[in-house]
């Protein structure tokens, strides 16, 4: 197989307790290398779909394979065991030795890989101790070590094999913002310089957007979509996709008039007009449909007490202004978030200093602005 062709692929699914079902389906190319990173809420099986790609758990049905080579195949009852998958696995509490030092810790798993002597294993552990930056920790117990110097010596550990596939649950999880910075660089690193594919679990969206090209949104065992991290984050396939990922503004509608690359949808805060970007035949008129946008992509006019009327329509860019009264002010991170009563809440997103500037309070009537540009559109069955 030629090596642009190939790809980590994975098509499982598990009881995993009487009412948790996983299944899940993904392909990633392995050139170039990269972070695929998998989001979801708490208990939808994202860490056992990890177990099950390490080998420490098994799926009922189904087929892993790297390459060329197979690690499950339920049909053939072929079901490779940890330690020859070629794996780094990171588990969310670092399980680090309490009674081996540091190099010891990271040397554990380079025991069982054949045909390596005790000088390679002694390089192997200098090599993985200098990438995670921890050479002066070497003669060091585990319980002398903080968090962020125990994720390091779990990351040098996980990656003295030299994996082709390193796991990693929830890596920055619990580190203050100078640890995480540093750690987050060096699995960036490793991600996509030192050419091992690397699968992470995250709570955190921005860290996905940052880190990840490619994102899997996992709900009920459910691998609900997977493609590009960008794509995922603003065309989510469904809408229980959209509330997963958080998008702030789901406007229900229905398609009233459609032309080559825009569409009017009647919406119970008026026309919306969108830009249609493919997919077009599921998209006609008297199409039930949902808007959706986020609130980072809503800007704020303030009205002044200007009526609709006196605000000529070709005095702004934007195509859909919608009116309303601020119900709600939410300050976080130098960020408003303000909420909207045009009829029904819309959200927005804007820096404190526009409020500020603005002086925009609780009550005061203000133009909501969204660009066609920034809609997504999905369709609706009910
Ligand atoms: N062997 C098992 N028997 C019964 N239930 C299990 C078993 N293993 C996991 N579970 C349950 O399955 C659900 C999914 O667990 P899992 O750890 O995979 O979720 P998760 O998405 O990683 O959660 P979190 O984000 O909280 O770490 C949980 O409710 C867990 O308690």
């Amino acid at each position: 197989m030629d090596q642009q062709n190939k790809v980590f692929y994975l098509e499982i699914e598990k009881n995993i307790s009487p009412s948790l079902q996983l299944q899940a389906q993904l392909t990633i190319p392995l050139c170039p290398s990269s972070l695929t990173a998998f989001y979801g809420p708490s208990g939808s099986g994202k860490t056992t779909l990890l177990r099950c790609i390490s080998g420490l758990d098994f799926p009922d049905q189904g087929i892993i394979s790297m390459g060329e080579e197979i690690w499950v195949d339920t049909k053939k009852k072929l079901n490779l065991p940890p330690y020859r998958r070629n794996i780094g696995y990171v588990v969310q509490e670092d399980a680090l030795f309490p009674h081996l030092r540091v190099e010891k810790n990271v040397g554990y798993g380079l025991k069982k890989k054949e045909g390596l002597s005790r000088a390679d294993i002694k390089l192997k552990i200098s090599q993985a101790l200098k990438k995670t930056g921890i050479e002066q920790l070497a003669s060091r117990w585990p319980s002398s070590l903080s968090g962020g110097e125990k994720r390091r010596v779990a990351l040098a550990r996980a990656i003295a094999r030299q994996p082709s596939l390193l796991l990693l649950d929830e890596p920055l999880n619990g580190l203050d913002f100078k640890a995480k910075e540093q750690i987050r660089g060096l699995i960036e690193e490793i991600a996509y310089q030192s050419g091992c594919l690397t699968i992470m679990i995250s709570h955190d969206k921005a860290e996905i957007i940052q880190m990840a090209r490619y994102v899997g949104i996992i709900s009920s065992g459910k691998l609900l979509q997977f493609g590009e991290t960008r794509q995922v984050f603003s065309e989510p396939a469904t809408i229980e996709v959209a509330s997963i990922i958080g998008i702030e503004n789901i406007i229900p509608g229905e398609i009233v008039y459609l032309e080559q690359g825009k569409v009017v949808v009647e919406t119970p805060i008026g026309q919306l007009e969108a830009v249609l970007k493919e997919r077009k035949d599921v998209f006609f008129r008297g199409r039930k449909i949902f808007c959706l946008f986020r609130a980072e992509d809503v800007s704020i006019l303030k009205n002044d007490g200007l009526a609709d009327r006196d605000i000529p329509k070709g005095s702004f860019s934007v195509r859909n202004r919608y009116t309303g009264r601020v119900k709600k002010i939410k300050m976080t991170e130098g960020l408003a978030h303000l909420s909207i009563d045009c009829g029904i809440m819309l959200n927005a997103l804007i820096s404190q200093s526009s409020l500020i500037e603005m002086k925009i309070r609780d009550g005061d009537s203000v133009s909501a602005l969204v660009k066609t540009g920034a809609i997504h559109l999905i369709e609706r069955d009910f």
